[in-house]
């Protein structure tokens, strides 16, 4: 029925009229008869105050005006001056409305034809935002969606599109079969501005540039060869955090190990990156969590990319890139400092030196006769990206993997015995060589990451039209793959929710995984370095677009971790029982413990510590 109140008249003209008339109309009138009839039928309205109704002031004010209703029911009128941000979003949503109704009336004609994923009802303006609202993080609500309608799931998120792949099999087609056409990441206002308009290489749009940046992470800075040269500043990291924690050990104090294992990541990669020398390194790093912040807020920006009214009241688009100018500005004035610094800057074609960190390996490359240009700025965004993926990603799994310990004592006990029985008694120091035995925390490293993928959403797009499991992919389409999903599949994963190390033991032999391989699902790698046993495991990712930095990340990971657990017994602090640590999580860059994790260390009978550090 159509309810429209204009008439036409030139007497009533409140939508305007002829052919710009305000095509809205239907929309406004539905929702304001709707409101209005609510309000009406479920309450009694007097004015506040004893205000006569007579002296109500009827006086106009150009601007915007709203009503509010407060539960006490009184009516009150409020001017645009005490317009709240929630009443401007109000507007802003209401008024986009009109718009994206009529866009995507225009869509659906285009996908009529087309067999979608199914998903869950949406909403006008806001699509299924709605499903992901509330305490629950997204990849758990998404989850849960999933379990409703299935492991292919079209979602709108504000004006766009998702479609999210919750199960082995479907990440098994998107990342493996079709790999190059979903090799895409995803774009959007946010992702523009921290990636540099996607000059580094995460957020690259996947093509010639991706290709050459790619090759030089995965060849010249993350390769297996720069890994093991920077074992030396691993090694120091991992040894100065021993001794200072074995200072604590007499005091009894407890330690911030969130805090902690924070600063031991970023003193790893601000040193492999600026070689520890750098006078900026602090500057950079504050920078770069105050985008890391800004970035990581919601974004209506991202959820209504078309419309410049939520442009134009966007704040945090402003703040987002004052602090990204700030962030350009320091790490422009690092490689300019250190050009100076270099008496024979980089000569072309001379040798990498073996104390070269990764600015001084890609401002030699700069200098190399190559048809790619490595600018300035490509430097400072592959920079950005090393510092983005590599810090909290490795520190979060530490403390994930110190606090599932905790609340397993067989498991933390067996971890040790290993430790013992194969580095002997007396050591003052683990080094990287003394790793390769260690299948236990090995394994102990992989169910963590199992259990809480550092990115449980792993974000790409469609560069092309395609088929996954039956359902039509329009091309461009955003794509959500829910590693923490994929990782808690109970056709895969006996009792998922457990943390059970041992669960990895000669995977290919376990029961679920041979019936995994059957299904004719490859296996793709079994050292925890290749980084996935098959692709129920997905925590750096699979295909073209996998983590360059894996090797990088579990050499630390390891060596931080057999320390750790080799020096010092873990307790709770205050008597804290290891049943009622808080697991709960929340998303920063990577996905985090909520609260901070604050224990008491004590020596252990087999650290060689006692007489060295304290
Ligand atoms: C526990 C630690 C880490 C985890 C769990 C992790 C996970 C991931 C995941 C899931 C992706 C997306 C992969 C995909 O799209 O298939 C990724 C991409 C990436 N990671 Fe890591 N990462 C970690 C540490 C690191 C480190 C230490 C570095 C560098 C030193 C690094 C550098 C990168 C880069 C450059 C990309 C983008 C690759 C591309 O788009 O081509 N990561 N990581």
């Amino acid at each position: 029925m159509d309810t429209r109140i204009s008439t036409g008249d030139q007497g009533f003209i409140p939508f305007g009229v002829g052919c710009r008339q305000c095509p809205g109309e239907l929309f406004v009138t539905t929702t304001f008869e709707l409101t209005l009839a609510n309000l009406l039928y479920h309450f009694d309205w007097t004015l506040t105050d004893s205000v006569s109704s007579e002296s109500l002031d009827m006086g106009e004010v150009l601007g915007m005006t709203l009503h509010q209703r407060t539960t006490s029911r009184e009516l009150k009128l409020i001017t645009m001056d005490e317009l709240s941000v929630g009443s401007l979003c109000f507007i802003a949503v209401a008024t986009l409305g009109l718009s994206l109704a009529l866009k995507r009336a225009l869509l659906s004609s285009k996908t009529q034809a087309l067999k979608l994923p199914p998903g869950p009802w949406n909403l006008p303006v806001i699509g299924s935002i709605h499903h992901l609202l509330g305490s629950e993080l997204p990849h758990r609500a998404l989850l849960r969606l999933a379990h409703r309608h299935g492991p292919l799931m079209l979602l709108r998120l504000g004006e766009v599109p998702t479609v999210v792949v919750s199960s082995p099999e479907a990440a098994m087609e998107v990342m493996k079969g079709l790999d190059p056409a979903f090799a895409e990441r995803a774009r959007g206002t946010t992702i523009d501005i921290v990636s540099f308009g996607g000059k580094g290489i995460v957020f690259a749009p996947y093509g010639e540039h991706w290709r050459q940046v790619r090759k030089i992470c995965v060849v010249d800075l993350l390769s297996a060869r720069q890994v093991r040269r920077l074992e030396t500043i691993r090694q120091e990291e991992v040894t100065r955090l021993v001794d200072s924690i074995a200072v604590t050990t007499s005091t009894s104090s407890p330690i911030d190990m969130t805090q902690t294992l924070a600063s031991l990541t970023n003193d790893v990669i601000a040193r492999a990156v600026f070689g520890g020398r750098c006078r900026q390194q602090e500057e950079y790093l504050r920078a770069l969590t105050a985008v890391a912040l800004t970035a990581g807020a919601f974004s209506l920006v991202d959820l209504f990319p078309s419309s410049r009214l939520v442009r134009w009241m966007s704040f945090g688009e402003r703040q987002l890139r004052k602090h990204h100018a700030e962030m350009v500005r320091i790490v422009n004035s690092i490689i300019q400092e250190r050009r100076e610094e270099k008496a024979s800057p980089y000569p072309a074609g001379a040798a990498a030196k073996d104390d070269d960190d990764l600015l001084d390996v890609l401002l030699r490359l700069q200098k190399e006769d190559s048809t790619f240009r490595l600018t300035a700025e490509i430097i400072g965004a592959l920079i950005s990206d090393i510092f983005g993926a590599a810090t909290d990603t490795t520190a979060s799994t530490l403390e994930w993997a110190l606090a599932e310990l905790i609340r397993h004592p067989r498991a933390m006990e067996k971890v040790k015995e290993e430790l013992r029985k194969t580095l002997g008694h007396g050591r003052a120091t683990l080094t990287g060589s003394d790793i390769g035995e260690l299948h236990y925390l090995k394994m102990v490293i992989k169910e963590t990451l199992r259990l809480h993928p550092a990115f449980p959403l792993i974000v790409r797009a469609s560069q092309e039209s395609c088929q996954v499991m039956g359902y039509d992919l329009p091309q461009g389409i955003n794509i959500f793959i829910n590693a923490f999903a994929v990782a808690r599949d109970p056709r895969y994963w006996k009792d998922a929710e457990e943390f059970n190390p041992n669960r990895f033991e000669k995977v290919d032999k376990d029961m679920n995984s041979r019936e995994f391989n059957q299904k004719g699902f490859e296996k793709i790698g079994e050292d925890i370095n290749s980084t996935t046993a098959h692709l129920g495991f997905i925590p750096f990712g699979a295909g073209r677009r996998q983590c360059p930095g894996a090797l990088f990340a579990t050499t630390t990971i390891e060596l931080t971790l057999a320390n750790l657990l080799y020096h010092f017994d873990w307790t709770l602090h205050d008597g804290e029982s290891p049943d009622s640590l808080d697991m709960g999580e929340v998303l920063g860059i990577s996905m985090h413990r909520r609260s901070n994790l604050r224990l008491q260390a004590a020596l252990s009978v087999s650290s060689g510590l006692s007489s060295h550090s304290n």
